[in-house]
């Protein structure tokens, strides 16, 4: 995908070899293909062919149970790689004769006839947006058609969604904490697993509240504004300020700085010796300073140094205030510094006095309010912590715990069969929340006084959808007791209509921009409750059933499952 700011099935859908036409190009991994999938489909593919029953109409749900993080939402992400996948499901000659090899040697010619001519076309996938804050229960997708290959979607489908909910319900976490000034960019390439987890996690870390990744690729597939600075090594790989080849700088007004070097070595001293300064530093270490001028020299409008190579008091912070100043003199701006180790609080927290007091003595307007980036193993409890310290950080660095979602590594999403040949099908269990809810039907999203979201409703496809203003009484799925009357001021239909099998996208939804969806995402979040954001036992949001499909779910339940004998 090309980054697209503004919408719309993908008119570039031609790269990987999609169909000419086509608006919908394949998923983004080109790992991602027909037999991205487990052996059980497949057999279970083949059985359905045997026994006739492969052009049965079904219809599937992809839920998920329960929140990630110990939260009580998740950020639904994923879904336009599905549409894409559904759209450009085809078995290559290649995937056939594989399969022939796995499979029994009695498997029947014919089987293989008939993956060889299937596709997609006959499903119709109905899903809540993409980047819509969601709950568990709810189906995000309702995926329709023959059983075989409606079957065969299940896993690619589970894969898509589920990290990039997990990823970008992660990033929402961490936005929420970090409070919505900050720039939060996701460093995490490094760390992720694997190639695919970090491109992913880098765009739905963006759809989930990040402003950038360090990842180039992902800016260069998706659009996602790319951000660094640079590293330890950098700074090590300078000896002296004699490793300078270089001892000039252009001006920002066209003419030269000739000495650039002693300029800032200048400014250095006069820090010394000023009283706002003094006693703040003795000898800096001069490889650093060295490694500063020349980042400087290469980027003087973009100017940020790592400063805990060596000492961020004594000497990382003077080093970067004296190229600061020289820049400053010769009339840029430098971006600011980056801290990476110890007590993250403290050293911004001086840093930022180090800046003001330097704004004063220098007189260098806006030198106080320079950036303050932080990384090193932040994590949503490390923000808090900040949070409650006081900080002068303006920009955080996200890498591990962000992409590799080490608070909790998998989201549950499941895709369960709910109806056959028009037949609704329940699937039973002793933990009431596994039991299905089963038929077809569709969410909505009840709203209340000021515009916040109240309830998601379950109403069966035979009955009228709620109305704004009627009362209506909403039941919890299982619990007898539990159930509530909402008279709500607004309703909002969750489903709309992404695939229908027509790969000019004539009828469906359009897909949007990554940028629509972070929009979408950051909207939804602000309609919620804040109690049901929260990090520490939030609030549970509640997710109805209509009376009606409440005594529907409950009659099959009774009718499917077999009576106990006491002995
Ligand atoms: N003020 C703070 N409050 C709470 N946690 C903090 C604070 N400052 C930093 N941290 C976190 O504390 C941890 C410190 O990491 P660690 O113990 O590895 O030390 P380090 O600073 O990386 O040491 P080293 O100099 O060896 O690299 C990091 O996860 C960091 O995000
Ligand atoms: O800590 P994360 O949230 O994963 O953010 C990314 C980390 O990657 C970089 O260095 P790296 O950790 O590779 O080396 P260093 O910390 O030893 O400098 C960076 O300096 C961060 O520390
Ligand atoms: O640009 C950075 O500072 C960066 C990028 C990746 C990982 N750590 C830091
Ligand atoms: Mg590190």
């Amino acid at each position: 995908m090309a980054a697209d700011a503004d919408g719309g099935p993908h008119p570039d859908g031609t790269a990987n070899g999609a169909d000419a036409g086509s608006v919908y190009p394949p998923p983004t991994n080109p790992m991602v293909t027909a037999l991205l999938t487990d052996m059980y489909q497949i057999t279970m593919a083949y059985a359905y062919w045997k026994a006739g029953k492969h052009e049965e109409p079904s219809v599937f749900d992809l839920l998920f149970r329960k929140s990630p993080f110990g939260g009580e939402y998740t950020v639904f992400a994923g879904l336009e790689e599905c549409i894409r996948y559904a759209a450009n499901f085809r078995f290559t000659p290649a995937d056939l004769a594989y399969l022939r090899t796995v499979l029994p040697s009695t498997t029947e010619p014919g089987f293989f006839d008939y993956l060889a001519a299937l596709d997609a076309r006959a499903v119709r996938i109905e899903a809540i947006a993409e980047g819509s804050v969601v709950f568990p229960r709810v189906p995000l997708m309702r995926v329709e058609g023959p059983l075989l290959v409606c079957q065969l979607l299940e896993t690619v489908f589970l894969t898509l969604v589920n990290f990039a909910s997990l990823v970008a319900t992660n990033a929402a976490r961490h936005r929420a904490v970090a409070g919505p000034d900050k720039t939060l960019l996701e460093f995490g390439l490094r760390r992720a697993q694997g190639p695919d987890g970090g491109i992913s996690a880098s765009r739905y870390a963006f759809l989930g509240g990040f402003d950038a990744t360090s990842n180039v690729e992902a800016g260069r597939l998706f659009g996602i504004p790319v951000r660094g600075t640079h590293a330890h090594a950098f700074v090590s790989s300078f000896l002296s300020l004699a490793d300078l080849p270089e001892r000039s700088l252009p001006r920002a007004d066209g003419t030269r700085c000739d000495d650039f070097v002693s300029l800032v070595q200048g400014k250095l001293r006069q820090l010394k010796e000023t009283p706002a300064v003094a006693g703040w530093f003795g000898e800096t270490n001069e490889s650093e300073l060295a490694a500063f001028i020349s980042y400087a020299q290469a980027f003087p409008r973009a100017f940020l140094a790592l400063v805990d190579t060596y000492d961020v008091i004594r000497s990382g912070l003077p080093n970067f205030v004296a190229v600061a100043l020289g820049l400053a003199e010769c009339g840029y701006r430098a971006l600011g510094v980056r801290l990476d180790s110890g007590d993250l609080a403290y050293q911004s927290k001086e840093a930022r006095k180090l800046f003001r007091g330097v704004e004063a003595a220098f007189h260098v307007p806006g030198f106080g309010s320079i950036g303050v980036t932080a990384s090193n193993d932040i994590n949503e409890s490390t923000l808090e912590a900040l949070n409650k310290q006081g900080h002068e950080i303006d920009t955080f660095g996200i890498g591990t715990h962000l992409v590799t979602c080490y608070a909790q590594p998998a989201l549950g999403c499941v895709y369960k069969l709910v109806e056959v040949r028009g037949q609704p099908r329940i699937k039973l269990s002793a933990d009431i929340d596994k039991v299905t809810i089963p038929g077809k039907k569709r969410p909505f999203r009840l709203y209340g006084k000021e515009g916040v979201a109240l309830v998601d409703l379950l109403v069966g496809d035979d009955e009228p959808p709620p109305r704004a203003g009627e009362r209506i009484l909403c039941r919890h799925p299982f619990l007898e007791s539990k159930r509530a009357y909402v008279a709500p001021q607004r309703v909002e239909p969750l489903y709309h209509l992404y695939w229908a099998g027509d790969k000019t996208g004539k009828g469906v939804q359009p897909l949007p921009a990554l940028a629509a969806l972070k929009e979408q995402c950051k909207q939804e979040l602000a309609a919620m409750r804040s109690d049901h954001l929260r990090a520490l036992n939030p609030t549970p949001y509640k997710v109805s059933v209509t009376a009606r499909l409440y005594n529907f779910i409950h009659d099959l339940w009774l009718n499917e499952a077999p009576v106990g004998e006491l002995a």
